[in-house]
């Protein structure tokens, strides 16, 4: 090993990495983005956590992330999806022909109007994730938004799965003293953690 090598700081290692996996992503074909996210939908509908969870928060796909749309039309569940207000995540209902409205970062949120998602109503959180590991711990955007939901005593017990594709799972990525280690991790290819 070179004497000089000095180790990087862990939030350089993080962007670096965060960098060049969304390059990867972005740069997988539409039809293949299409295909991975129909299998991912399939994988994640056969758990039985999903497959007994009434109130699920979602979603909607942002820079060619896993696109579990064909799921929100499922009856007899209940669909929250994020609102980003300052540095926390708002939950609100929508389902298929709601309006949507365009909000930070260009992601499309649920009418401020639509009715609020309360903690004590979710039974489960599917986290949006540029990459995680096989301990369950994930690397998002950068903005630490699920991070500070995650840690707030009213989330901090649902049960958890991230949503990642396959060529995004690691055996350890890089953790700082915030992260909080998701229960599940779900792709198109393997369900690890609770099922
Ligand atoms: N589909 C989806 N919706 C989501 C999330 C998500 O990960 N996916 N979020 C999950 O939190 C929240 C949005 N979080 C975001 C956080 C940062 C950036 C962003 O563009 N950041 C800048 C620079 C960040 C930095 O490195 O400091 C960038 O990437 O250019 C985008 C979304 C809420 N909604
Ligand atoms: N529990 C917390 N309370 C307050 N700030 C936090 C907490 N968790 C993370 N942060 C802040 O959020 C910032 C981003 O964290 P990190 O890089 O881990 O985000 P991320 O998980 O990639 O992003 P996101 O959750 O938005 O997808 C950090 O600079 C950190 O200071």
């Amino acid at each position: 090993m070179s004497q000089n090598a000095l180790p990087q700081p862990i939030a350089e290692r993080k962007s670096q990495l965060r960098r060049s996996l969304l390059d990867r992503r972005r740069s997988i074909d539409r039809q293949q983005w299409r295909d991975r996210s129909e299998l991912l939908c399939d994988r994640l509908a056969r758990s039985p956590v999903f497959a007994e969870a009434r109130t699920v928060l979602g979603y909607f796909s942002f820079r060619q992330e896993p696109d579990l749309s064909p799921l929100f039309a499922d009856r007899g569940r209940r669909w929250g999806f994020p609102r980003c207000v300052g540095r926390s995540l708002h939950w609100h209902h929508y389902q298929p022909g709601d309006r949507l409205d365009r909000g930070a970062y260009g992601i499309l949120e649920p009418s401020a109007e639509a009715a609020a998602i309360a903690p004590e109503e979710v039974d489960l959180i599917l986290v949006p994730a540029v990459a995680c590991d096989e301990r369950g711990y994930r690397l998002g955007y950068g903005g630490g938004f699920y991070d500070r939901l995650l840690a707030d005593p009213r989330w901090q017990q649902k049960p958890t799965i991230a949503i990642v594709f396959d060529f995004a799972i690691f055996p350890e990525l890089p953790i700082e003293a915030w992260d909080l280690p998701l229960q599940g991790v779900c792709s198109e290819k393997q369900f690890r953690g609770i099922g």
